[in-house]
């Protein structure tokens, strides 16, 4: 067991977790969320999310219209008869009584499908807390603020999600992912049902939820899609996640196990050496050829104040990789880099554009590019990468240029995937009801609510329209 504590900002929610960490390439489960929220306080991660003030606030559902889904609060709990799952951990399947319904809920992000939904998509992220974080005082303005940024990024965004086919492959993946999953579960006599919920766009999370509620799954699973935890990722699918089971008298009872992270799986990592050694050899002088990850950042606050593990967790996890590569015989240079930022605050650094340039001046002529944030085909590696910083790089002086795909449906990936869910069944435990502390509770009154949503509109409007601040906005943020 491992404590640590993850503080996002302010207001907060206390969320206690039961964290057990497995060794490096324990070829086990990674970092398991065994119990959840509020419960056990003792030899537990300590997890600290803001609280929502979107809970109670109406939804951005773009181009469908009509509201976000809200998980409806009348469900009749099944009746208790859970049958526990043996205490050992194996990759062997394990006898699944006829009462017992799996199911297995991957998180992701979402794209927007179309050019029309991305502005609306862009909403729903900068509108979460976890993505823009807005001292308390100031939080009244996160919804305005969203608006704002996201009327004036969607053009960038559009041109991006225009130049790989007009909009983000990411639901078709993570579908695909899903049936693999429950395809190489069933393989290993462990019959799941498989959801797809995500943070930004449909099918939301709590569509999600509310399939895992008509189905009566009576264990759950949850593995977010990210390799490595962050604040901005993981922590945010989650904090979803404890709103809606808080509030909900069948969800708090459920057995949840919660995979924080699985970067460190022997698993994860032996596939992306093979896709690594594969790619490396289709360079003409492999061995000459620098290896460069290149990772989602995170604004450097995230790590340096709020305590996000994700920068640890990515050395780590690149520390990993080369180990394996190693142990190959593959003894190439590497780097490490942080692309995709936005907005005028200080990123992870290296910045990925400026070490290619870099790496270009100091006479580095082979790069193969690693996406190594993300497991599926995104608009990062789609453009920002084979289109953006190819052309960089070739431009600084690189003349061979490779890129590793994302690891998709990659079968030894899925079965380590599938590996980590079983191992994970039998830590399964039910999420206790927060009865409301004043720090769990959000202090919502409609009408304070609407003043304050006027009031920061109203200072939008007036930032957006005001030339000289469109402009300084529209440098700095964009
Ligand atoms: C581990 C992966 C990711 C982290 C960490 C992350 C943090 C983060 N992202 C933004 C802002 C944007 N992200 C956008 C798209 C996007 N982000 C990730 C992954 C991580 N983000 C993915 C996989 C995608 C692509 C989804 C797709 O449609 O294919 C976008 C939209 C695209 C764009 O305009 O660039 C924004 C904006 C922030 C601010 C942040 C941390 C605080
Ligand atoms: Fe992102």
């Amino acid at each position: 067991m491992e404590a640590a504590s993850i503080r996002t900002g302010l207001p907060q929610t206390r969320i206690s977790v039961a964290s057990r960490k497995i060794s490096r390439l324990s070829g086990k489960v990674g970092s398991v969320t065994s119990v959840s929220f509020l419960e056990n306080q003792s030899a537990q991660t300590s997890l600290v999310l803001r609280a929502s003030p979107e809970k109670a606030a109406p939804f951005h559902s773009g181009a469908r219209g009509g509201r976000r889904n809200v998980v409806a609060q009348s469900f009749t709990a099944p009746s208790p008869g859970v049958c526990p799952f043996d205490q050992t951990s194996s990759t062997q399947s394990q006898s699944q009584t006829a009462e017992e319904k799996i199911g297995v809920l991957l998180l992701n992000l979402g794209g927007p499908e179309t050019l029309h939904d991305v502005q609306p998509f862009l909403f729903n992220l900068f509108a979460d807390p976890d993505i823009i974080r807005l001292p308390r005082p100031f939080q009244f303005l996160q919804k305005p603020l969203a608006q704002l940024i996201s009327v004036l990024r969607a053009p960038k965004s559009k041109e991006g999600y225009a130049a790989i086919g007009g909009g983000s492959p990411l639901r078709k993946i993570t579908d695909e992912q899903a049936l693999a999953i429950k395809d190489a579960l069933q393989e290993k006599d462990v019959t799941v049902n498989v959801y797809v919920g995500m943070r930004y766009w449909y099918p939301f999370t709590e569509e999600a939820i509310q399939q895992i509620k008509k189905d009566r799954i009576t264990r759950l699973v949850v593995l977010p899609l990210y390799p490595q935890f962050s604040i901005s990722t993981t922590g945010s699918s989650l904090r979803v996640l404890q709103n809606i089971f808080r509030e909900d008298a069948y969800l708090s009872r459920l057995p949840v196990s919660v995979i924080e992270s699985w970067y460190q799986r022997q698993g994860y990592v032996k596939s992306m050496a093979d896709l690594i050694e594969r790619e490396l050899q289709k360079f003409s002088k492999p061995d000459e050829v620098m290896i460069f990850f290149s990772a989602h950042g995170v604004p450097m606050s995230y790590v340096e104040e709020a305590g996000d593990p994700y920068k640890d967790q990515m050395e780590d996890c690149i520390f990993l990789i080369m180990q394996e590569l190693k142990a190959r015989a593959v003894y190439n240079d590497h780097t490490l880099a942080y692309q995709s930022r936005v907005g005028p605050v200080q990123w992870l650094k290296p910045y990925t554009d400026e070490v290619l340039v870099e790496l270009g001046k100091k006479g580095v002529k082979s790069l193969l590019a690693v996406p190594v944030s993300f497991v599926s085909e995104h608009i990062e590696t789609l453009e920002e990468i084979d289109m953006e910083y190819r052309e960089l790089a070739l431009e600084s002086g690189i003349e061979s240029w490779g890129r590793v795909p994302a690891l998709g449906c990659t079968s030894s990936f899925i079965t380590d995937l599938a590996d980590a869910v079983v191992e994970a069944l039998p830590s399964a435990k039910a999420i206790a009801t927060s009865s409301g502390s004043a720090e769990e509770t959000d202090d919502y009154d409609p009408f304070r609510y609407a003043i304050k949503l006027l009031f920061g509109s109203v200072l939008a409007f007036v930032l957006l329209f005001s030339p000289k601040m469109f402009r300084a906005f529209r440098n700095q943020l964009l």
